[in-house]
C-alpha cells in the first residue's frame, strides 16, 4: 500500500463549511477520511454525502446497542455508501453478527466492519475503574477475539497493542489505530499512543489522525508529512 494510503485524517468539527474545506485539502493525501460523532450529530447524512464525493468515508459512530437496534441503524446507514463503520466490541458477538447479516445486504459494496476495543483515551487505571482489570492489552485481545468471531473484519485499537494482535490473529484482520501523535504533537485526551510510523511498523493498517493535522496551520502539509514518515 502506498504510504498516504495508510492515512486516515478524522474531521472532527460541527461545521460543515470547515469539514468540507478539510475534507478537499486533505483528500489527495490519504486513503480514507473520517467522518465521526461531532459532525454526523450536527449535519447526519448531508455531511457523509458531501464527504463521499471527496473520499472513501470511514463513518465512526461505535454503535453500541442491542443487536436489533443496531442491525436497524446498520441498514439505515447503508445507503450512505460508508467504506467503513465502527461497533463497540463490548456489545458483544450477537450485536456484531447481527450487524454483519444486516451489512451483507449491501453485497460487494458492503462497508467494512471494525470492532472498537478499548478507547485509546483509557489507561490501565481507567479501565481499572469501569470494572475491568489485566489491563488493556487483556481487554483488547478478549474483546478481538470475540468481535473478529462474530464476523468484524477488524478491529479499531491502540498502537500499543497492535503488535500483539497481529502475534494472536495474524495478518488478516484490518488494524484501524487512532491514538497517534508525531513526536513532539500533544496528547490532549489520549493516553495509549505512539508516533505515526510505530504504529505502521507494528502492523497497522490504517492510521487515524485528527488535532495534529486539522489543528495545524497547514492541515495538508501536516498531512503529508505524516504520510511521508510512514515506513514503505
Ligand atoms: O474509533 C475511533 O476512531 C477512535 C477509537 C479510539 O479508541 N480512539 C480514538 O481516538 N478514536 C477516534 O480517533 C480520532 C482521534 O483524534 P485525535 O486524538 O484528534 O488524533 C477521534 O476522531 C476519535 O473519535
Amino acid at each position: 500500500m502506498h504510504a498516504a494510503a495508510r492515512l486516515i485524517p478524522a474531521i472532527d468539527t460541527a461545521d460543515p463549511a470547515r469539514a468540507a474545506a478539510l475534507a478537499g485539502a486533505l483528500a489527495p493525501h490519504c486513503g480514507a477520511l473520517k467522518l465521526g460523532l461531532e459532525l454526523f450529530a450536527a449535519e447526519g447524512p448531508a455531511a457523509m454525502r458531501a464527504m463521499t464525493e471527496r473520499a472513501p468515508v470511514f463513518l465512526d459512530l461505535k454503535l453500541h446497542d442491542i443487536p436489533n437496534t443496531v442491525a436497524g441503524a446498520v441498514r439505515s446507514l447503508l445507503p450512505l455508501r460508508p467504506a467503513m463503520l465502527t461497533l463497540h466490541g463490548l456489545g458483544g458477538p450477537a450485536m456484531i453478527a447481527a450487524a454483519r447479516e444486516a451489512a451483507e445486504a449491501a453485497g460487494a459494496a458492503r462497508p467494512i466492519l471494525l470492532a472498537v476495543t478499548v478507547l485509546t483515551s483509557m489507561d490501565a487505571a481507567t479501565l481499572a475503574e469501569t470494572g475491568v482489570s489485566g489491563g488493556p492489552v487483556q481487554q483488547v485481545l478478549r474483546l478481538a477475539r470475540l468481535a473478529l468471531g462474530a464476523g468484524a473484519d477488524g478491529l479499531v485499537c491502540s498502537p500499543q497493542e497492535v503488535s500483539r494482535i497481529r502475534d494472536a490473529f495474524g495478518a488478516a484482520p484490518l488494524l484501524v489505530v487512532p491514538g497517534v501523535r508525531p513526536a513532539g504533537s500533544a496528547l490532549g485526551d489520549q493516553a495509549r499512543t505512539a508516533t505515526p510510523a510505530e504504529a505502521v511498523a507494528a502492523g497497522a493498517d490504517w492510521i487515524v489522525v485528527g488535532r495534529p493535522i486539522t489543528g495545524a496551520a497547514d492541515p495538508a502539509a501536516a498531512a503529508a508529512a505524516i504520510a511521508e514518515s510512514l515506513p514503505a
